[in-house]
């Protein structure tokens, strides 16, 4: 069977040229009749780059997950990674030697059971972010980003807590993310479109070619400024005042490990560049749907009332008497994935699935965003935010639907390149929604007269990171955050003892 049976011809005339106009034009992507118009599994021939895309938990479940083997590499970038993170950046490792190494390093320093050593900053964090949106909750975007930022910095480097996002480090890194992304997501580089440009010498003399020569030179300066911040910590382990981060596990797990120095500070650079945004657009979403459905605000505060009471702030060990917070987090990673594509994957040999044809160097692409709102896995109300759905009739939580009955849904992606972050990921998302919860009502603002104003309850905004899917000079396609248009709220205190309990939390977690 032709793959292309399961691909209707678009409206702009020949099959080919139809698809990719389809394919430009991307809000169908996340529209409600996706599947019925490319069915579960979507393949795009497209300027010579085969591209699969899964409409369904189960074609992507199929050969994401159980056919990891050969569905694990990603796609070239060629500017992003190979020239700028000089074949460095853990996201974009393709399938390998490499990548098993820097995966499994950084998979053990990031265990379910490692993360524990990382819940006083996590519980830290969600205090000051209590704090921070009890005073000013016009800047809730800035107070999650700086939450997030200051987390990830202080379990990779054992950073101090980062009052603002004005750091001089901090804003270095940025710095790095912003031009990784910028020159992953565009088709600024011609290298990208002709590979074989890769061949041009750096120092020849007719047309040097100065994006080689500069992306090299950008290279060296992030690599010195990952191996300052590492340098730090290895300073802390001599003078035997580390404390538990992932750099110092990964020091002192060197010999293990098979990383170089150099390798280490790109994979411990990685981890935030991966971590912080995805963090904080999360808990973005989760504000919106708590100023959106009031109920599952105070479904979620009676639950702490009878758990943790009014004395103190919630903590991780209260977590198993707090399933309704958790099925909250898992809702919120169901409804609004931050990636609503995950990240591209690769194959690396042919192969075959449901009589269609999937080539060598096929780039596939998980319909994340259709997959969590299929009615056929989770019930007629897939499009609603409801975290009931995780919870027996008991309250107790339940495993997700099919192939998303780990953790409930796959906004962690797939098979061996599954996020190896989503145990801190969780962790975070649970205090903050706790803590948070705990602390205050998020209400909707209201105008002048006292109108409730609207929200957005699906629109994306195009800012935020950019994720690379497609070069070409006639299609530049490529998908991003998913970020909610911008919103405030109100917040008030849940009761007269919250600041003072918070500042003395605070007081006690600075020691
Ligand atoms: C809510 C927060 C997060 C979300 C939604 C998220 C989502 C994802 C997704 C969808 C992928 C791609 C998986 C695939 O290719 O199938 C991924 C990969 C990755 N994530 Fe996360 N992530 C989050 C937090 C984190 C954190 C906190 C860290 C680090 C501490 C992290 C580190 C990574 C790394 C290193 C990869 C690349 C794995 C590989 O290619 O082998 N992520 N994440």
């Amino acid at each position: 069977r032709s793959p292309w049976r399961s691909v209707p011809p678009g409206p702009w005339g020949p099959p080919i040229l139809g698809q990719a106009m389809d394919f430009l034009d991307k809000r169908w992507l996340f529209g409600k009749d996706c599947k019925q118009r490319f069915k579960d599994i979507m393949y795009l021939h497209c300027f010579g780059q085969p591209i699969v895309v899964f409409n369904s938990l189960k074609s992507a479940t199929e050969l994401l997950d159980r056919r990891a083997s050969i569905y694990s590499s990603r796609p070239r970038f060629i500017m992003a990674h190979e020239i700028l993170s000089g074949g460095l950046l853990a996201i974009f490792i393709p399938y390998g030697d490499l990548w098993r190494r820097t995966r499994r390093a950084a998979h053990e320093s990031l265990t379910k059971l490692a993360v524990r050593d990382y819940h006083t900053i996590l519980h830290k964090e969600s205090v000051l972010l209590a704090s921070a949106l009890l005073e000013r909750p016009d800047a809730l975007e800035k107070h999650f980003e700086r939450a997030a930022a200051s987390a990830a910095m202080s379990i990779l480097y054992d950073y101090p807590t980062l009052e603002t996002e004005n750091d001089k480090n901090l804003k270095e890194v940025h710095t790095f993310i912003d031009h990784m992304v910028w020159s992953a997501s565009r088709t600024v580089f011609l290298v990208q479109l002709l590979p074989w440009l890769m061949n041009i010498p750096e120092r020849q003399v007719l047309t040097p070619p100065r994006w080689k020569y500069e992306g090299r030179k950008s290279f060296m300066q992030y690599t010195r400024m990952f191996k300052s911040l590492l340098n730090q910590v290895h300073k802390d382990i001599s003078n035997g005042s580390e404390r538990p981060s992932v750099s110092a596990s990964l020091i002192k797990n060197f010999d293990r490990n098979g990383l170089s120095y150099q390798e280490m500070s790109w994979l411990v650079g990685t981890l935030y560049a991966a971590g912080s945004e995805t963090t904080s657009t999360t808990m973005y979403w989760w504000a919106l749907a708590m100023i959106a459905h009031p109920e599952v605000q105070k479904h979620a505060q009676a639950e702490l009332d009878a758990v943790v009471g009014r004395s103190r702030t919630p903590t991780f060990s209260d977590a198993p008497d707090l399933p309704y917070i958790q099925a909250v987090v898992k809702e919120i990673l169901r409804w609004r994935p931050a990636l609503p594509f995950a990240l591209p994957h690769a194959t690396t040999e042919d192969d075959w699935y449901d009589g269609m044809f999937v080539p060598k160097g096929t780039l596939c692409l998980a319909n994340l965003w259709h997959c969590h709102h299929d009615p056929a896995y989770y019930g007629d109300d897939a499009a609603n935010f409801n975290p009931q759905r995780f919870l027996d009739v008991e309250g107790k939580l339940i495993p997700g639907p099919g192939e998303a009955r780990d953790e409930g849904h796959k906004a962690y992606g797939f098979g061996r390149r599954v996020c190896v972050g989503r145990h801190v990921a969780n962790d975070s998302l649970f205090i903050y929604v706790a803590t948070i919860l705990w602390a205050m009502n998020l209400e909707r603002v209201r105008d002048q007269d006292k109108n409730e104003v609207p929200l957005d309850l699906v629109t994306f905004i195009d800012t935020g990171m950019v994720l690379y899917v497609f070069h070409h000079p006639c299609v530049d396609f490529y998908i991003r955050y998913s970020k909610p248009v911008p919103f405030s709220c109100r917040t008030t205190p849940r009761f007269p003892e919250v600041f003072s309990i918070l500042e003395e939390e605070k007081e006690l977690l600075k020691a």
